[in-house]
């Protein structure tokens, strides 16, 4: 069966090639920003990564005409501790010019959220602004993970790599990612469980110097207390907070104390 992340991958291809025939320069000008793992680790409340997220295969459009730097400021004005940007165009709407709006604009950590399965993009992030890129793991074979997430670190950019069971998440740690996010939305059925982060929380090396983030279907305080209590440093949280009238509200109310678990 085809699925939706097979299809979003196919259609990388041409974009990749599109890409190759424009190479950016590796000169863009710098700004530096806090370390996304040193904001994370061992903080003692649940941080907010706050997503720019237009459309989505699972839900359609989600936020239309928006202003990303508006949205971005006031994630920032919450206390945000990160930016995700979806930079896929043709199932998501977003753009690597999103990216480079929100860089230029706020001064917090900025990942970009694609399907990266080619170093070029990882050029395109980083001169857009980003300062994180995410690899996902189902989306890739060991060894171009590996020289993907090299590839990234060599350029001095962290990297949130992405899981969604316990083989996932071995063949992160082989990595030695420091920055882990479960993914509570199956990218191949769409389907959305909290007790992913459960799952692999129950097996995840906190005594090591790791952070976990738990990703998608996050909506309210009592889902980040849930979250909080199997040992998320962080939340990533799209379409919640793209709905939301009230920004500021929504991401401070997400901010639940934490314990720090370290064994
Ligand atoms: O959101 C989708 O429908 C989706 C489908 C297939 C692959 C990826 C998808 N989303 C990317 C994300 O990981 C989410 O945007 C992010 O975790 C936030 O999720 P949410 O808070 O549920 O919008």
């Amino acid at each position: 069966m085809t699925t939706i992340l097979d299809k979003i991958l196919a259609a990388k291809i041409g974009q990749i090639e599109q890409m190759l025939l424009r190479p950016v320069s590796d000169q863009a000008e710098i700004i530096v920003r806090k370390s996304l793992f040193d904001a994370l680790y061992q903080s003692k409340t649940l941080q907010v990564i706050s997503e720019i997220k237009r459309a989505s295969p699972s839900k359609g459009l989600i936020a239309e005409g928006i202003n990303p730097a508006e949205k971005a400021t006031r994630y920032v004005d919450a206390g945000a501790v990160c930016i995700s940007v979806l930079t896929d165009t043709p199932f998501f709407q977003g753009t690597f010019d999103d990216l480079a709006e929100v860089a230029r604009t706020v001064d917090i950590p900025i990942l970009c959220k694609d399907f990266i399965i080619h170093p070029i993009q990882i050029d395109y992030a980083k001169n857009a602004g980003a300062a994180v890129v995410l690899l996902i793991v189902a989306a890739l074979e060991q060894g171009m993970l590996n020289s993907l997430y090299k590839y990234a670190v060599s350029k001095g950019l962290e990297v949130l790599v992405e899981v969604h069971d316990s083989v996932e998440l071995d063949r992160a740690l082989q990595l030695d990612a420091k920055i882990i996010g479960i993914n509570n939305r199956d990218l191949r059925t769409f389907q959305v469980d909290l007790s992913r982060t459960a799952e692999i929380a129950a097996i995840f090396p906190f005594e090591e110097e790791r952070v976990l983030i738990s990703e998608s279907g996050i909506w309210d305080s009592i889902d980040a207390i849930k979250v909080a209590s199997y040992g998320a440093s962080a939340v990533l949280v799209g379409e919640s907070l793209m709905r939301s009238g009230e920004i500021e509200n929504a991401v401070r109310s997400l901010q639940v104390k934490r314990e720090v678990i370290t064994s």
